[in-house]
């Protein structure tokens, strides 16, 4: 793992301060203390000078140790926990208010499965390395070397022989230590693909079961989770093995230990007792030491869980301040911009030059994945384009903030989202500070008033998941009551009204029409008899502007927007053909 990529959350990493180390290391040495009394016990006892006062202090003393070790045991894990859940929550706000100021492209290419995991599982991971795996390891290493040293004092020998399989384990560690982190890892992307996969299912199921794909969708996410087990079987798997063979070379120290102990005794240069409490010493360094190896995965599992974490934290946001924009011109200029999309070689915009003056209406058409949309997002700042400037009144988009250039427009989108809140709140987001004067007027405007009034709580309506259910066009009405509210002097149509049928869309485009009032206008045209009166229309063809003009110049100097324009004529006569068999 690069160090250098860790360093950012050093800071959760610090958390534990000295004092809960300090807290671990008096629990272990409160520990140890009642087996030093009885090695001094035993040694007092066979030279014949134990007295019963001694017996009486001993005792008392070891329940004093073992009274105060089971202190300090409990704050070690109360402070290990509390400084841990800290760190958990600073990290996840980190991570959340970070979101908030990445551009809109980092979420077009990150799925919400995989960001809702890295928030809740992997934040979780760390939390668990913080909690229980340091104070584990902190212990687990200082416990041996504790016991290690009582050996040593008791025979240096002794002491020698207990270590001298140890490199050998060390060796199998470092070996076993590669196999271990691929495994990990393999098993956190089959979480990762578990949880992205589950989230999916849940949400399109309308869409699996209008499709009759209920089996090979259920079938899919059931794979999955069945790769995750075979995961989680696999990493255990990889664990368990070296493991025993670790914990087999530990306790083959004993068996060193115990020939060394026996040739000693056998020429009078160690006492029974002495060998005795070694052998005791002996095991419990073992299965400490034994412990130290299994936390190992506690470090890998963090650092995989740390990468993920840094995988949001690390990509740049832009941190250009807001700045006061109400005397800022509004006209939009393309200049020679050029962008393809990451991990694309293709470009999907290919040195554009384009004008939106303010106040003007401009309709870009062109075959699917001609670049249109793409246009609107670097409009909008969502992505920056790798040559070329894109310049709002002026000033290129790169330098201002996102909430200046998200001031400068509304964009009406097919697909309305509408949050778990009133109805009069979710027109505000346009506006938070609006008056419900202000939100009525807007709501009339954008022809939803009427109906809102007609519901059972009014304005007060819950609207989103949880509350009432709109048709699409009552939501579409509510957005545009929102952008009315906003009144951006730019507003973007995204082919708004494809969807909709009679009533509805005589409503809509009323709605539309109070939103154009006074505005720069853009639409992404994909039906080409609905923009045939708009005084610039655009082509686009891979990513080129073609031609503009207007669609009697288009007709008569574009090849490109004549054959579209009689393509879609020739499918709308067949199509009332259709309708009047
Ligand atoms: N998020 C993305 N990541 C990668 N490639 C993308 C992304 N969005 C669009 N593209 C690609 O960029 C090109 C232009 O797409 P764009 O959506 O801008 O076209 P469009 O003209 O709006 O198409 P449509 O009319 O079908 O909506 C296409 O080749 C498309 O596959």
């Amino acid at each position: 793992m690069d160090k250098q990529k860790i360093k950012p959350l050093d800071e959760e990493r610090e958390s534990r301060s000295l004092l809960s180390n300090a807290v671990v290391i008096l629990h272990l040495v409160f520990g140890t203390l009642p087996l030093l009394l009885v090695v001094w016990a035993v040694d007092r006892l066979m030279s014949g000078t134990l007295t019963s006062t001694m017996i009486w202090i001993v005792g008392a003393a070891m329940v004093l140790f073992t009274l105060l070790r089971g202190m300090f045991y409990g704050m070690s894990i109360w402070r290990a926990h509390r400084s841990a859940y800290n760190a958990l929550t600073r990290l996840r706000l980190r991570i959340v208010s970070h979101l908030q100021r990445l551009p809109l492209g980092f979420f077009q290419e990150r799925k919400v499965g995989d960001l809702v995991n890295i928030i809740n599982h992997d934040v979780e991971q760390i939390e668990i390395y913080l909690a229980h795996g340091l104070p584990e390891i902190l212990s687990a290493t200082l416990f041996p070397a504790l016991l290690w040293v009582i050996v040593m004092v008791l025979d240096w020998r002794l002491g020698l022989s207990l270590i001298s399989l140890l490199p050998l384990a060390f060796l199998l560690q470092m070996a076993v230590k590669t196999l271990w982190g691929k495994s990990f890892q393999h098993f956190m992307e089959s979480t990762q693909k578990m949880s992205e996969d589950l989230l999916e299912y849940v949400a399109t199921i309308p869409v699996i079961k209008a499709f009759s794909h209920e089996e090979t969708r259920t079938e899919r996410v059931l794979g999955n989770m069945r790769d995750y087990i075979r995961w989680v079987k696999r990493s255990m798997f990889s664990v368990t093995v070296p493991m025993t063979l670790i914990t087999m070379f530990l306790e083959g120290g004993i068996v060193v230990m115990t020939l060394v102990g026996l040739w000693l005794m056998s020429s009078g240069e160690l006492t029974v007792a002495r060998f005795i409490l070694a052998l005791i010493l002996d095991g419990l360094f073992s299965s400490a030491f034994a412990k130290l190896a299994t936390f190992q995965h506690f470090r890998i599992v963090y650092g995989q869980s740390l990468a993920k974490v840094q995988s949001i934290t690390e990509v740049s946001a832009k941190d250009t301040a807001d700045r006061d924009t109400d005397t800022m011109q509004t006209d939009v200029s393309f200049e020679h911009v050029t962008f393809a999309y990451p991990n694309k070689q293709d470009s999907a915009l290919c040195n554009v030059c384009l004008q939106f003056p303010k106040g003007s209406h401009t309709a870009i058409v062109g075959e699917s994945g001609s670049g249109k949309s793409t246009l609107a997002s670097l409009m909008m700042g969502f992505w920056q384009p790798q040559s070329g400037t894109v310049r709002l009144g002026g000033e290129s988009l790169a330098e201002l903030s996102e909430r200046n250039i998200a001031d400068f427009f509304s964009m009406v989108q097919q697909e309305v989202f509408l949050f778990n809140t009133s109805i009069r709140d979710n027109i505000r987001i346009g506006k938070p500070s609006a008056t419900q004067e202000e939100v009525e007027m807007a709501a009339r405007r954008a022809r939803i008033h009427d109906f809102i009034v007609g519901l059972p709580n009014g304005y007060d309506t819950s609207a989103g998941e949880a509350g009432v259910k709109f048709s699409g066009g009552e939501k579409q009405r509510i957005s545009i009551a929102r952008m009315l509210l906003k009144d951006s002097p730019i507003v973007i149509l995204d082919e708004a009204t494809a969807a909709l049928d009679g009533e509805n869309e005589k409503l809509i485009q009323e709605a539309l029409d109070e939103l154009q009032r006074n505005k720069t206008v853009i639409t992404i045209a994909h039906r080409l008899n609905t923009i045939q009166e708009v005084e610039r229309i655009v082509v686009m063809d891979k990513g080129q502007v073609v031609a503009t003009g207007t669609h009697g110049e288009l007709m008569d100097n574009c090849p490109l927007y004549r054959n579209m324009t009689e393509t879609q004529e020739r499918v709308s006569k067949w199509q009332l053909k259709e309708e009047e068999v």
